[in-house]
């Protein structure tokens, strides 16, 4: 609901908030640019009267005086019959020239507030102002449900670049903007009167006036009165009209002064609903408050950014994922189809159970575990299907299932099929579908059947599994689905170095270009003069399709697609089809390969230290780091491996890197010496060193297989003790990252 609300008005306002925001961001220049050419008084400095002794020789026959909320002098006068508008330094009365409002100045004010269409524009204008106080709102709340609480609302932000720039321009702007489309609806209000702009004082017309001659302007009582500061428009009488006056208004009230005697007449102050009217005109256009003006000016230009990256994240959430016919609603379905997923192959799992469901007559609802509703009126069963990730964690469709099952405490009346997807190469083989059905059994959740995963996105298995669902509910039940093959670019092997044949770990280094016979991409790139390569960064993974199989098999960048080079670091191992495959690939051999973004697994921006740690392979994506380290960040990389003569893994890079500070400090150790050191071993040695880099902000990333990694987090965890923190701290804080395979 709340990102209906937060992603249809955006959509349907981008380009009318994208025209108010950038007019607006011109507009807000006005007042600073008016308060750079106008030289402001202090209060107390110049009397109103004494402005006008200053203002007689050059303008005898002055009719008006106006200062503008900004501090800027106009004299209104006539000259040989002529007409004519002066700017004039407000402490010399000295002319600074003609005052010729700008055209394009109000082209753009007309543009900003009715789009040049008058009433309906005017409407429109409203309308934006609106939807732009819906979009602030309901962004706050989704952004507290997206980074789990009010609290972690300015922690790091984690997703791709449309995500990332959406999100931390729009935690920079969001009072700004709130405060420019609130005040804009007031002013919308007004203008079509739903609400009361106030009275501005209108004083009592006095019907006497002294009778006798004129006293000189800079003479009168009132004038003298009243500092400049306050000064907002003074009238003069027609010359020698005996019944004329000096009507003067002023910030706070407006009245009219005797010609002769110099006293008020009569005055009359703005009322309370009027100030208040000028005061929030004030805060929208920075007209008399220039700093506030060029503040939410700048953060205007903050919503071209978003209105672009919001309608990128809602098509690719949109795009991606398979469309569902007859999706009942939530509370009139019998039937229930969770999905937890990262890049969607569950969805289409989902798709065939769920249209096998509707075909067979039931009323069925799917949505992403996110969307766990409070109470299924009429359901009578609920399935979860769900992809793990990392180290038995959710998927991204399923990051706040946990949070809204603990705010559920009557018991369903229906009962639950637990389905995991997973790989069986993880340790935590479908990690997370166990936690959710362990909870769920844990609540007294009615089962309906017992967990069950499926390796590899396995037909067979997801087939066996719709039997047993079948025979649970009665009737026969043949799910029939073939995961869809990611599309994939192919990639050709261009370079390769070999490591540790002699100590029994065969390794490779492996460059990839994009291939030569991908002509679709070929042409694009030519044009471009681009690689050809899909975009990524290193950290990010890639799909390879081995041959003989549809499942693919996933590794860790050590480049950039900016590097002109896809480049993968891969370990031999004796069944593994597709590190067999990519071991004895040839120069020149074919891959088909797809990217898997994994924007959490990055260095953090800023000036704290960032501590590497991995083990064989794992070292890839780190050494992406490194290589694109031109900042000279302190990077201090710890890595084991077997032997220094056989596998010491980029050895000449990492002295090159060293040299150039790319790198601050390279802990290599090897278990197949006399050391028989392995990386956790230097880490707990370099307790104290570590602690001091703990202790100012540093990051830690950590890069290979989950036992390593494990070993790894207990000795952190011992380091960490005399801190009173933990690893898990740290990753809550997102200063603890791990890429584990
Ligand atoms: C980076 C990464 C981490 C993974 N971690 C695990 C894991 O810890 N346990 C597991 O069983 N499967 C793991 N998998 C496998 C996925 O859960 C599996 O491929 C699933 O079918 C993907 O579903 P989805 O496309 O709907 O996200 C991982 C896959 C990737 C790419």
């Amino acid at each position: 609901m709340l990102r209906q609300l937060h992603s249809l008005p955006g959509l349907l306002a981008a380009l009318f908030v994208v025209l108010l925001a950038v007019t607006g961001a011109i507009l807000s220049l006005n007042p600073a640019l008016e308060r750079l050419a106008t030289v402001l008084p202090a209060a107390g400095q110049i009397s109103v009267a004494e402005l006008t002794g200053k203002l007689a020789k050059r303008y005898p026959e002055t009719e008006q005086i106006v200062r503008t909320p900004s501090g800027t002098l106009i004299v209104y006068f006539t000259r040989d019959g002529q007409v004519g508008a002066d700017r004039v330094n407000p402490q010399t009365g000295e002319t600074i020239g003609p005052y010729e409002p700008s055209s394009f100045s109000r082209w753009v004010k007309n543009l900003h507030r009715s789009l040049l269409l008058d009433t309906p524009g005017r409407a429109i204008a409203g309308i934006t102002a609106l939807l732009l106080v819906t979009l602030t709102i309901s962004g706050v709340f989704l952004l507290a449900t997206r980074m789990g609480g009010w609290r972690q609302l300015l922690q790091p932000v984690r997703g791709t670049l449309s995500q990332r720039l959406h999100i931390e321009f729009g935690r920079v702007v969001i009072i700004g903007l709130l405060l420019s489309a609130l005040t804009g609806v007031y002013l919308s209000a007004i203008t079509f009167e739903l609400i009361s702009e106030g009275i501005e004082a209108e004083p009592e017309l006095p019907q006497q006036v002294s009778s006798g001659i004129p006293a000189a302007t800079n003479t009168l009582a009132a004038l003298k009165a009243m500092d400049l500061t306050q000064l907002r428009e003074l009238v003069y009488p027609y010359p020698n009209d005996p019944d004329g006056m000096y009507s003067l208004t002023t910030e706070q009230g407006a009245g009219y002064i005797d010609q002769v005697s110099g006293e008020w007449l009569s005055y009359q102050e703005h009322d309370a609903t009027h100030v208040f009217y000028e005061f929030i005109y004030m805060l929208h256009t920075g007209e008399g408050l220039w700093w506030l003006g060029i503040i939410l000016g700048l953060f205007a230009l903050a919503i071209p950014v978003m209105a672009v990256t919001g309608p990128l994240i809602w098509w690719k959430r949109h795009s991606s994922k398979p469309k569902f016919a007859a999706n009942s609603a939530a509370n009139t379905a019998d039937t229930v189809i969770l999905v937890g997923s990262e890049s969607n192959s569950t969805w289409g799992f989902a798709k065939t159970l769920h249209d096998n469901l509707v075909q067979a007559g039931y009323r069925v609802h799917s949505a992403p575990m996110n969307q766990l509703a409070s109470n299924y009126r009429s359901a009578q069963r609920l399935f979860i299907l769900s992809a793990t990730y990392g180290d038995g964690d959710a998927p991204a469709s399923a990051k706040q299932f946990f949070q809204r099952l603990e705010k559920i405490h009557q018991q369903p009346t229906f009962a639950t099929a637990v389905l995991g997807f997973g790989d069986r190469q993880y340790p935590q083989f479908c990690g997370f579908a166990k936690k959710v059905e362990e909870t769920l059994s844990a609540k007294g959740w009615p089962q309906l059947l017992p967990l069950d995963r499926i390796n590899r996105q396995s037909p067979q298995e997801f087939a066996r599994w719709g039997n047993a669902v079948g025979k649970a509910l009665g009737s026969e039940l043949t799910l029939v689905h073939i995961p869809t093959r990611p599309k994939t670019t192919t990639l050709t092997l261009a370079e390769r170095v070999d490591y540790g044949v002699d100590v029994q770990a065969p390794t490779a280094v492996l460059r990839f270009i994009a291939s030569e016979n991908n002509t679709e991409i070929n042409l694009i790139s030519r044009l471009f003069k681009r690689s050809g390569l899909p975009p990524f960064d290193a950290g990010d993974l890639v799909g390879i399709i081995p041959p003989g199989s549809q499942v693919p098999r996933f590794y860790s960048l050590a480049s950039a697609s900016k590097d002109g080079i896809l480049e993968i670091c891969v370990r031999q191992h004796p069944n593994g089809l597709c590190s067999n495959f990519l071991c004895t690939l040839p120069i020149g051999g074919n891959i088909e390969a797809f990217i898997q973004l994994n924007p959490d697994f990055r260095p953090a921006s800023g000036k704290a230290p960032i501590v590497l740690i991995s083990a064989g392979t794992g070292i890839g994506p780190l050494m992406g780091f490194i290589r694109h380290n031109w900042a000279h960040h302190p990077m201090y990389l710890y890595w084991g491996g077997r032997s220094p003569q056989s596998d010491f893994l980029y050895e000449p890079e990492l002295n090159t890197y060293l040299k150039d500070k790319r790198l601050t400090e390279l802990n290599a150790v090897f278990s197949r010496t006399n050391d028989r050191a392995y990386v956790q071993d230097k880490i707990s040695l370099d307790g104290e060193k570590l602690r001091k880099l703990i202790k100012s902000d540093a990051q830690i990333l950590v890069c290979g297989g989950r036992d390593m990694a494990n070993s790894i987090m207990t000795a952190l965890n011992d380091i960490l003790a005399p801190l009173d923190i933990s690893v898990v701290t740290l990753k809550v804080q997102g200063r603890y990252r791990e890429d584990v395979y």
